[in-house]
């Protein structure tokens, strides 16, 4: 993780995209599952304004995006491999093919700042640096806290972190942290997308793992 960085189901897709009220399969009874981001309470209101915007102040060459929840492009999968280091817990997998470039779901948890961020969270991820804001998915979050890092599981991750921005209605839109296919590996070569039943593998950056190597040698 880039640390700096039920009721009647309705029909109608709402600004977070809640087409049901159902949860995901594999979806652990201990988390609430989130539809939208939930907002601290102790953020600024300019630390607000910075996350939702009206449509017209769009930045340009970025696109508004809808978005259905749960999300159907992806599945919870539990990891049985005992050679994947993740083994025993669970990881995020395509349940359909994916796309180069394509975006495939949001990031959402806890939007906090800095003085709220949880040291001991896997789940804390940049959301805007400028302003000091993470979106941590630990206590809370959807399908997208189950993505595991590429280490010790591929060459290479499939998919990275981008910001982008989400449709509220009422002429309103949201940036938050979405899950994209990676375009092109390293070395430039154009990505085959991911296919039906792959993981989705992202890079954590070296800071997520450096500062959990030095916890553990404390
Ligand atoms: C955001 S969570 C990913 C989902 C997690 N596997 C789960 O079931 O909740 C991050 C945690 O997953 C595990 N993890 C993810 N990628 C890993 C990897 N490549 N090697 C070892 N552990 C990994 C670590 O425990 C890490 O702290």
């Amino acid at each position: 993780m880039q640390t700096n960085r039920k009721s009647a189901p309705s029909t109608t897709p709402r600004a977070g995209g809640a087409a049901s009220q159902h949860v995901p399969k594999n979806w652990p009874t201990h988390v609430p599952y989130l539809r939208l981001p939930s907002y601290s309470k102790a953020l600024t209101g300019e630390a607000k304004s910075v996350l939702v915007l009206a449509k017209a102040d769009l930045p340009s060459g970025e696109e508004v995006r809808q978005v259905v929840a749960p999300y159907s492009n992806v599945k919870i999968t539990p990891i049985r491999d005992e050679r994947h280091p993740a083994h025993g817990q669970y990881g995020l997998f395509a349940s359909q093919s994916l796309q180069p470039g394509a975006f495939i779901l949001p990031y959402l948890g806890y939007v906090h700042d800095h003085t709220e961020t949880d040291d001991k969270s896997d789940y804390d991820l940049s959301l805007d640096r400028d302003h000091g804001l993470s979106v941590d998915a630990s206590r809370g979050g959807n399908e997208a806290r189950f993505i595991n890092d590429y280490r010790g599981v591929s060459s290479a991750p499939n998919a990275e972190f981008k910001d982008t921005y989400i449709d509220l209605g009422n002429g309103k839109i949201e940036k938050r942290v979405g899950i994209f296919v990676l375009r092109a590996g390293k070395s430039g070569k154009v990505s085959k997308g991911i296919p039906k039943g792959q993981e989705i593998l992202v890079s954590y950056g070296k800071g997520f793992w450096n500062e959990r190597t030095a916890t553990q040698e404390i």
